[in-house]
């Protein structure tokens, strides 16, 4: 009887290799900010991304505002979300950083301080290696990783969340979103490892970075920054074999039942990963008809 009820719920090798096959693109970073036309003025005039989008629903009593390095249906973006009357959050430990890829750091880096901007980082190359970089901070506190690289069709190229187990995280992402470990970094003498994730190639295309600093496996999440978004081809199919991840892995949690939502029709499912980081997986034809 065990034996049969557990032969039931396993799942197929292929239902496991969906995510693999699947259509999936990471689409948005959705955070909250205190001021929605200041971070718009420092994204646009300090950072070179375009206004792509606004909406107001005060209903809901919020309003975003979808800003890029190009349009939705094929760039990685920003979805800022403004809570009427909320000037300030708390951004805590686990976030890193976003990255934006420039051919010229350094002029990246004048353009933000002559536009009154915060530079937290001077460019030169990374502790312990040799890419060019530099740090800013926008007007809520978020970083913004810039990085010298040629020539790329998403600037827009990293989201960094700190984890507290790096196997377990790359384990998740992989199986569970399909990911693939496109490069790791061990500093030892800065006592940390990196872990980029994404669907294709580094220079191409918007990675996660996961970073791991020796002996830390707690961080706080603050309020401030929410999710990243993924498209996905089948909602039902990505959600069972999450659901198999979590088991597996001895972490993470389906926060939302994959289904359409309410009133906008847009089939999604969203969950957290073991350290708390959520996703959303979006349908891909869904996503398309709300550009529309
Ligand atoms: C692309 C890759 O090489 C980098 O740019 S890594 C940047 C580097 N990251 C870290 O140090 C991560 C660990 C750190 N303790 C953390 O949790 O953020 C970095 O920020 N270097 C700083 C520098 O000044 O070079």
């Amino acid at each position: 009887m065990a034996e049969s009820a557990a032969a039931a719920v396993a799942p197929s090798a292929e239902l496991l290799e969906f995510p693999k096959k699947d259509k999936r693109r990471m689409l948005h970073a959705v955070y909250r900010v205190g001021d929605l036309d200041r971070t718009i003025q420092f994204y646009t005039e300090g950072l070179g991304m375009k206004l792509l989008r606004k909406r107001d629903v005060p209903d809901e009593k919020y309003s975003n505002a979808f800003l890029g390095f190009g349009p939705e249906d094929s760039h990685f973006v920003v979805e800022l979300t403004y809570n009427y009357g909320v000037s300030s959050y708390d951004i805590g430990t686990g976030f890193g950083h976003f990255a934006i890829a420039t051919e010229d750091v350094y002029k990246l880096v004048e353009n933000v301080r002559a536009k009154g901007g915060s530079v937290t980082r001077e460019p030169g190359p990374v502790k312990g290696g040799k890419s060019v970089i530099a740090f800013v901070k926008d007007p809520d506190g978020y970083m913004f990783e810039l990085i010298q690289r040629g020539p790329t069709p998403e600037p827009l190229c990293q989201v960094m969340l700190r984890v507290g187990d790096l196997d377990r995280a790359i384990k998740f992402y992989e199986k569970a979103l399909g990911m693939k470990v496109l490069r790791t970094i061990d500093r030892p003498e800065y006592k940390y490892t990196l872990a980029m994730m994404g669907y294709a190639d580094e220079d191409k295309t918007t990675v996660l970075e996961l970073t791991y600093n020796y002996g830390v496996t707690e961080y706080t999440k603050g309020n401030a920054y929410a999710q990243i978004a993924i498209g996905t081809d089948d909602v039902y199919k990505s959600a069972e074999v999450i659901n198999h991840v979590i088991q597996e892995v001895g972490g993470g949690k389906i926060t939302r039942q994959p289904g359409p939502l309410p009133g906008i029709n847009t089939k999604i499912t969203s969950f957290l990963d073991p350290d708390g980081w959520k996703t959303v997986l979006v349908d891909n034809e869904d996503f398309l008809k709300e550009l529309q």
